[in-house]
């Protein structure tokens, strides 16, 4: 019987089952299925999908991510920082500052460590992407959707969407508690204006630093947190005139905080924990 060691990490509550590949070898054809079988909560570990900590030759690890429908996606905050400890932790790397490849490109991680435990990492997420053609959607491909007026499945709301190497479309709300994430979220992430689908955030602006926060992920619905979600908001934020570009946002997710600035060079900073939950061996 075939089987791979894995550990289970979270960053906020968002929880993917991490496979170091530079030890184990899964079949790359079989990753999809793989990705639903760990997820599944009866006959599984139960995961919001599978993230592989590999080798690169561009930077000094690379992640990929797999939500909970085996669907790959291109981009993953919250993995970011548990790839980043997990790396750390099992000497992958020795610097506390290094890089990280994703399909969307590189990022670079710097931890705050403790007794050897890394306990905060700051993530450089790069330059948000505003182009329709970069998030990727419907329409102009050099216009930018900022408070747009969209119809979905005839409910009619105004819209920002961010690329942070993956899809994500914001909309403001006045009570977080009420957000529809669960009656809106899988009709808005499989609309025909998204070509690739697209992660649904709603937004409640607390203050000039301070926002509460629900997803609905593509490829997974609600999760605790989103990382990429997050920073989309801070920057939806800034463009919508309800944060200021440069300072520090509090977002508030179902999982904790995470600190973000989309600095006025451009990128965004990403800063929160990780942590591992176990560890052991999976049978396929
Ligand atoms: N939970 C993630 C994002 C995971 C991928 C996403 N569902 C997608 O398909 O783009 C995060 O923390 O950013």
């Amino acid at each position: 019987m075939k089987s791979f060691k894995f550990t289970k990490m979270h960053g906020l509550g968002n929880n993917y089952i991490y496979v170091n590949t530079f030890e184990e070898n899964l079949d790359e054809e079989k990753l999809p299925d793989i990705a639903v079988q760990v997820s599944n909560i009866n006959t599984g570990i139960g995961s919001d999908g599978l993230i592989l900590i590999c080798p690169s030759d561009k930077a000094d690890v690379k992640m990929r991510i797999f939500n909970n429908d085996g669907s790959e996606g291109k981009n993953c905050g919250n993995g970011l920082r548990c790839v980043a400890k997990y790396a750390y932790e099992h000497k992958l790397v020795t610097e506390t500052t290094f890089k990280i490849e994703t399909l969307s490109g590189l990022v670079e991680a710097s931890l705050e460590i403790e007794n050897e435990v890394v306990k905060l990492i700051t993530v450089d997420m790069g330059e948000p992407r505003l182009l329709k053609s970069q998030i990727p959607m419907l329409g102009q491909a050099s216009d930018k959707a900022i408070d747009e007026e969209m119809v979905f499945s005839g409910h009619t709301l105004r819209g920002t969407t961010v690329s942070m190497g993956n899809p994500h479309i914001i909309f403001y709300v006045d009570d977080i508690t009420q957000a529809p994430v669960t009656t809106l979220g899988p009709i808005i992430e499989k609309d025909s204006c998204f070509p690739e689908g697209v992660n649904v955030e709603f937004v409640e602006v607390v203050s000039k630093n301070e926002l509460h926060f629900r997803v609905w992920e593509r490829g997974s619905g609600v999760t605790q947190a989103c990382g990429t979600g997050a920073c989309a908001a801070v920057v939806s934020s800034v463009l919508n005139h309800h944060t200021v570009q440069g300072e520090l946002t509090t977002v508030h997710l179902a999982g904790g905080d995470l600190h973000i600035n989309w600095t006025s060079e451009g990128n965004v900073l990403m800063t929160g924990p990780a942590e591992v939950i176990c560890t052991g061996t999976f049978y396929l």
